[in-house]
């Protein structure tokens, strides 16, 4: 397990591949966290010419080898990271927070839902003189939004399986981790709706944990997933004097785990069975999309992680002698920007002009059934897909509870344990930030005007009333 200490806000090692967030880099910092990218299980053996690499510097490396490999993870340095949990597990009170980004449980839950994953700024990225319309902004696309999104949860039975998905995950978690000999006490922190990250992270100072691994069920990182609900936490860290002082490690990816791999694998070569013709079937990833401006003017890693891991996956199934073709799309575009192309709806058409007969579909950002699974993929595309000349179709189910996954997850929070650590610089101040109020209400004033006329153009309201899921 790499672990690279970092700091809230604008330390360097905290922007994956460069990331700028307009928020968080003009926060001053005084919390460290420690970063983690999971990555246990391709480092052995080492290729020819490989090297250990333990510590990064300001960048991520993207190379799928550098990263396959970069973990300690020989016979030494295991016994090592087991020696030394085992040490803090004499000592601490551990706990592990899993980071997911929740979902209505009913229909009058959706709208408000809705506002709060909108007023996110890592969702709605407004520049800094708009900043202050972020709520305004919010209301205003989740009133726009709301009809077509209850429509999607009605179809699916009225409301998100997250959580509930997400509880059973804790609990197999936890069990995992006890079958280790590893006890600890495992949260729920939900982005947008209950149980929010706010309330996991009081019960986790009522219950005394003083050793806190932060597991984000997000395979790979991303600023509107992960990196939202990081930048959550640290907030609430460095508020707290307690949870300040808190050792914390943050596993801020881990689609490159073995555990993983072989699990997506596993799944993918049982699914392929249904097809009369299994090697006939093109392996079809769809992963929920993000605005290209993320990744090019942001240096999001998601894209990249997303390939690496598309990469890492059909390496396994070759291995495996199953050698079909395969293809990566995205889906789930929201609003009047571009997406990460190519867009799933427009390549399975594609697929069924170019005489496509059969497709298994591979969801690939998230660990839970949810509504872009069960209406996006399995109705929506599905449709799309048979009207277009595909005649057999299949969808591989999300990890969930599979054993062999549910295991992994839980060495990921063995290895990161003894790489735990906070950092609290109390010389830094919080409002250490100087503001000048009278060019603040400048572009308020102005800011306000542009953005009403923006957002009330037909062409936007139309953008977010349709091209979300
Ligand atoms: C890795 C996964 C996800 C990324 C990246 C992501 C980015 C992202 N999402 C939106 C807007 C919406 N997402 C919605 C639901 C939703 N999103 C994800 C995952 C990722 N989002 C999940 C798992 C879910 C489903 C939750 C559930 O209730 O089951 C929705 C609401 C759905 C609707 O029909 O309206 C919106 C809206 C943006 C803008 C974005 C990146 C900027
Ligand atoms: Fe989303």
């Amino acid at each position: 397990m790499e672990a690279t200490a970092l700091s809230a806000g604008f330390h360097p090692l905290l922007k994956p591949n460069g990331y700028k967030s307009p928020r968080s880099c003009s926060q001053k910092n005084s919390l460290s966290f420690v970063r983690c990218e999971s990555s246990s299980g391709f480092n052995k053996p080492k290729p020819e010419g490989s090297i250990a690499i333990t510590h990064r510097g300001s960048s991520f490396k993207t190379n799928v080898f550098e990263q396959a490999h970069s973990v300690a993870g020989d016979a030494s340095s295991y016994d090592d990271t087991t020696a030394k949990t085992r040490s803090h597990v004499a000592e601490d009170k551990i706990g592990v927070l899993l980071l997911n980004l929740g979902g209505p449980e009913t229909l009058n839950d959706v709208q408000p839902f809705l506002y709060n994953l909108f007023a996110d700024p890592d969702i709605i990225r407004l520049p800094r003189p708009f900043q202050f319309l972020q709520g305004t902004i919010a209301k205003f696309i989740s009133v726009v939004r709301a009809p077509k999104s209850k429509e999607g949860y009605a179809a699916i039975g009225g409301g998100s399986p997250l959580r509930k998905i997400t509880d059973e995950q804790a609990d197999a978690i936890k069990m995992a981790l006890q079958a280790k000999n590893i006890a600890a006490n495992v949260y729920v922190g939900m982005r947008y709706w209950f149980p929010f990250t706010e309330e996991a992270v009081q019960q986790i100072k009522k219950d005394k944990i003083t050793r806190l691994v932060v597991l984000p069920l997000y395979p790979q990182y991303s600023i509107s997933t992960t990196g939202s609900s990081i930048r959550v936490l640290q907030d609430l860290f460095r508020k707290d004097p307690y949870l300040a002082g808190v050792p914390v490690a943050v596993i801020q990816s881990w689609y490159q785990r073995r555990g993983y791999v072989n699990s997506m694998a596993d799944l993918i070569e049982k699914e392929l069975q249904i097809f009369s013709d299994p090697k006939e079937a093109v392996i079809f990833f769809s992963a929920h999309g993000v605005p290209v401006s993320y990744v090019e003017n942001s240096g999001d890693p998601y894209q990249k992680q997303m390939e690496e891991c598309i990469y890492l996956i059909m390496e396994e199934l070759k291995a495996r002698g199953v050698p079909n073709e395969h293809i990566l799309a995205y889906q789930s575009r929201v609003g009047p920007v571009q997406w990460l192309k190519p867009y799933t709806d427009e390549v399975l058409v594609d697929l069924g002009k170019k005489g496509v007969k059969s497709l298994l579909a591979v969801p690939v950002s998230f660990v839970s059934e949810h509504i872009e699974t069960l209406e996006e993929i399995d109705m929506e595309y599905r449709e799309l897909a048979l009207e277009s000349g595909i005649e057999n179709w299949g969808r591989v189910p999300a990890l969930g509870l599979t054993p062999s996954f549910i295991t992994d997850l839980a060495d990921a929070v063995i290895e990161s344990l003894p790489s735990a650590a906070a950092i609290w610089n109390p010389s830094v101040s919080e409002d250490s930030e100087s503001s000048d109020a009278f060019s603040y209400l400048v572009k308020m004033f102005f800011g306000s005007i542009l953005a009403f006329a923006l957002l009330l153009s037909p062409k936007m309201i139309d953008a977010f009333r349709n091209h979300l899921i």
